[in-house]
């Protein structure tokens, strides 16, 4: 099996070493604008060789997993160059701006758009993990625009890989995932220049800082590189969910401005519930 993974960093990467584990015949191309994180890819051991425009000719799968902006622009010159049994799958945070730019590709059916949802605050190669995506959910949108066969050769993948499946329409997808990923990810930042700001002794953030501080902040460490393009494709989601969620900062400041402890209280507690909702545990009967 020939798989070429353009973009080697966390999630290429993770991909390319469950994927060694997995078919042991497997042999692992890869493509990245930088040559530094090829190379150490190859030392690394998570790619095999360096992959050119003609390895994608007869790869069995393509893993694409670059920044959203680069995607939607490559993704049309990725889809010229396969063959016919080639699935080429993406990893993109976005879905809407993806798959449109392929929409009317003669190769479309080459095409399984996915998101993964998993990763972590580190970036590169070297932050690739061994079984990343084990009891992940993958979003798969517009499913019915890849030929059947290349959905069951992703799928099969997907499937010795630990993934669970969610089907969804890529306005729904952008409009779920800018509440569930992309606001955590403002709030983090936003929490962490609020810390940096207000806090100039950087001794002080260091002995203070807890598990707390340390899990609210992780996503903080994020690389921009990665997040600009995403919040910029998903922009008008993104400004409903910071709208929504300004207003819940604001009204939890006047009440404890009015004393309105209670009131705090019962916001905290009804919160509380994002416990079972994590757990898998349903609260509500369908
Ligand atoms: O856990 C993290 O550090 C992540 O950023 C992972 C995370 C997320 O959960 O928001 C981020 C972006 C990806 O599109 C999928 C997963």
């Amino acid at each position: 099996m020939k798989v070429v993974v353009i973009g080697i960093g966390l999630i290429g990467g993770s991909f390319a070493k469950d994927i060694k584990k997995l078919y042991s015949e497997a042999s692992i191309w890869g493509m990245d604008k930088n040559d530094s994180h090829l190379d150490e890819a190859i030392n690394l051991g998570i790619v095999d060789q360096k992959a050119d425009n003609e390895s994608l000719t007869n790869a069995d799968i393509v893993i694409v997993s670059i920044p959203v902006d680069v995607l939607v622009q490559e993704l049309p010159n990725i889809l010229d160059k396969v063959g016919d049994e080639t699935v080429v799958i993406d990893a993109g945070s976005t879905k809407r701006l993806i798959c449109q730019a392929v929409a009317n590709h003669p190769k479309r059916r080459n095409f399984l758009a996915c998101h993964p949802i998993a990763g972590t605050e580190f970036s590169g190669p070297s932050a690739a993990i061994n079984r990343l995506y084990e009891g992940k959910t993958n979003i798969i949108c517009e499913v019915e625009e890849t030929a059947f066969k290349l959905q069951e050769k992703a799928l099969e993948l997907f499937q010795k890989m630990g993934m669970r499946i969610r089907y969804m329409k890529p306005d729904a997808h952008d409009k779920h995932i800018a509440y569930v990923s992309h606001l955590s990810h403002i709030s983090s930042f936003m929490l962490g220049k609020t810390v940096i700001e207000k806090e100039k002794n950087e001794r002080d953030i260091f002995d203070m800082a807890g598990s707390g501080f340390e899990s609210t902040v992780r996503l903080a460490k994020s690389s921009p590189d990665m997040w600009t393009p995403i919040f910029e494709q998903n922009r008008e989601n993104v400004v409903e969910t910071l709208q929504e969620y300004i207003q819940n900062l604001e009204s939890f400041k006047k009440m404890i401005e009015a004393n309105d402890f209670e009131g705090i209280y019962n916001e905290m507690n009804n919160t509380n519930k994002i416990k079972q909702i994590l757990n898998g545990i349903p609260l509500t009967k369908n």
